[in-house]
């Protein structure tokens, strides 16, 4: 197997200071709630640390986080120096999540711009990959839709790419379309779409079903001009490896969606390494 990692290194949007020890952040996006995001987000990011990167996961959904639970993370990160908050540890990759840094049962009852300053406070103030010398790939999870957090965000943040989630049905992909719409009117390149939940193998039968309807991200892709990343199985072990914090990923790296996940962390970064390199190589820019 070549485990030589792919690293890539992007030109930004103009005007934003990039984190200092980042070398590539991924937003992962989606119209509509509920089709994956997180899922897709933590898998994800750990198919690429596979690879062989050093890889960082944003919680960027207030409202919601999930990610801590997905992880397995519990208790507080630390601040050593009081200013800035050492991101946690869980199967080879970072995290920070607001979810974190509040009880699991209190609501965050934030206007748009409050949480929007929390969450780009939290990049920030974030040692992304301290330990390790820098990240190669910082994975964010925004929530849901196109409002206020999701626009400041991807305004304020140097997002070298958007991978935008999707289940198949024609009510997600309506509400993906206009997630992709958001990504290009603030020139965040959209690196592609994910299809989640695209077919269901029975584990008893082994019939297959397109419970969420079929060719929904193929279509979409093909309408839009934009490369279809993957496509992933509506699979009990997604789900339930997820809620057991060891993403599928990391707990059973040789299964079908494992597999799947790889193959999308692989296009993810060759859809990167299409874009204009950045003018600073990492150890320049670790300086
Ligand atoms: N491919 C899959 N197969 C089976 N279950 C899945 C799959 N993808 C996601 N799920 C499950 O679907 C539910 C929603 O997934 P997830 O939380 O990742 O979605 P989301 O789009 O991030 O949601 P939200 O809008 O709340 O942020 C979770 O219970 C998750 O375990």
């Amino acid at each position: 197997m070549n485990t030589t990692p792919r690293i890539s290194a992007h030109a930004v949007q103009p005007n934003l200071s990039p984190l200092p020890r980042v070398r590539n952040i991924i937003a992962i996006g989606s119209g509509k709630g509920g089709v994956g995001k997180s899922t897709t987000a933590v898998n994800l990011a750990l198919a690429l640390a596979a690879e062989g990167a050093r890889v960082g996961v944003l919680d960027a959904d207030v409202y919601g986080p999930s990610i801590p639970t997905m992880l397995g993370l519990s208790g507080r990160p630390d601040s050593p120096d009081g200013k800035t908050i050492e991101p946690m540890r869980a199967h080879g990759i970072e995290a920070m999540s607001i979810g974190l840094l509040v009880e699991q049962d209190t609501p965050m009852i934030w206007r748009g711009p409050m949480a929007t300053s929390a969450l780009t406070q939290l990049l920030g103030e974030t040692r992304w990959g301290g330990q390790d010398g820098g990240l190669d790939y910082l994975v964010i999870d925004l929530p849901p839709g196109t409002g206020d957090i999701q626009l400041t965000l991807a305004q304020k943040i140097p997002v070298a790419g958007a991978v935008i989630v999707t289940t198949p049905q024609d009510v997600a992909t309506l509400d993906a379309k206009k997630a992709l719409k958001m990504f290009e009117k603030v020139q965040v390149p959209v690196l592609g779409l994910v299809e989640n939940m695209a077919v269901h193998v029975c584990t008893s039968c082994g019939h297959a079903e397109h419970i969420f309807g079929q060719g929904g991200g193929e279509r979409m892709a093909a309408t839009y001009g934009v490369p279809l990343l993957g496509s992933l199985p509506l699979e009990i072990g997604i789900r339930e490896q997820g809620d057991a914090g060891t993403p599928i990923v990391a707990a059973a790296p040789a299964s079908t969606a494992a597999v799947a996940y790889r193959e999308l962390a692989r296009n993810v970064i060759a859809e990167l390494d299409k874009r204009p390199r950045a003018a600073m190589p990492i150890s320049a820019s670790l300086l």
